[in-house]
């Protein structure tokens, strides 16, 4: 997968040099280039934003830098050039980041982000890019923030650990919350390892029991449990045919 990133912080994005996103890279499962915003500008001050037409709080990031640079990478070598990218634009008022948009985009062979700052990029880029592109406008949560780089290392590291062979054990995705499957959208349950004593607490003594239809149920029940009370939303969400009736009645 071909990963491009297009911001005015190129630090910002120095964790995908690291963990797993970064020992992908190393591995060549991932071709990572982030790309400078300024670079695409030919004013002495590199500027890439301007007020906002009608007024209102804040700048906007001008549409001329963002038109270079997406054209510069997609006009990158035929030979290096995989299928169309999609283009994925953080902002507030995007479609919700979910596991399934993570798993929708790990299926993809290029992924282009456009992390905006100020307040947002001129509609006329996503409009633009929108008649040949795939564009999805993501959002990764009810919150706001400065600006969308923290939300490309998100949505990376969220696709990446999907793909074949970067995740060690790769039976360990199956099991996240959110994960298609019988848990599908229960959070998980606790987890413990040695010691099997810690300063006075010890574990669930199913858990050393050997009995791996008992392992399963208790983890079934505390992923049920633990969803209930942090997330009763997903609980109506559940496929009730995955619970067993005792689930159902507690
Ligand atoms: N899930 C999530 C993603 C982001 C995100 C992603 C990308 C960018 C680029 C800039 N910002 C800052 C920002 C702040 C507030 C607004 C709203 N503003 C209200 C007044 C009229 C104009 C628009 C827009 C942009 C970003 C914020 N925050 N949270």
């Amino acid at each position: 997968m071909r990963l491009d990133v297009v911001t005015i912080f190129p630090e910002y994005l120095e964790p995908l040099n690291v963990s797993l996103v970064g020992k992908a890279r190393a591995r060549g499962q991932l071709d990572v280039r982030v790309h400078d915003l300024r670079s695409f500008t030919h004013d002495r001050h590199h500027t890439v934003d301007d007020t906002p037409y009608g007024g209102g709080p804040g700048m906007v990031m001008k549409p001329e830098p963002w038109g270079e640079a997406l054209d510069s990478i997609l006009a990158s070598g035929e030979a290096e050039r995989p299928a169309r990218p999609v283009l994925v634009v953080p902002t507030p008022s995007g479609r919700p980041f979910t596991q399934a948009l993570a798993v929708e985009l790990a299926e993809r062979p290029w992924l282009i982000f456009a992390p905006a700052r100020y307040e947002g990029i001129d509609r006329r880029v996503i409009e633009e890019y929108g008649e040949h592109l795939e564009v999805h406008e993501v959002s990764i949560g009810d919150y706001v923030l400065a600006g969308g780089e923290a939300a490309v290392l998100v949505i990376t590291e969220a696709v990446a650990r999907l793909l074949p062979g970067v995740l060690g054990n790769a039976e360990s995705h199956r099991d996240d919350s959110f994960a298609p499957g019988a848990m599908a959208d229960l959070l998980e349950g606790p987890v413990y390892t040695k010691p099997p004593e810690w300063r006075g607490r010890g574990i669930p003594e199913v858990l050393v029991s050997g009995h791996h239809g008992k392992v399963a149920r208790w983890r079934r029940d505390e992923a049920f449990r633990r969803t209930s009370v942090n997330r009763p939303d997903l609980i109506e969400r559940c496929d009730p045919a995955a619970l067993d009736k005792h689930d159902r009645k507690t």
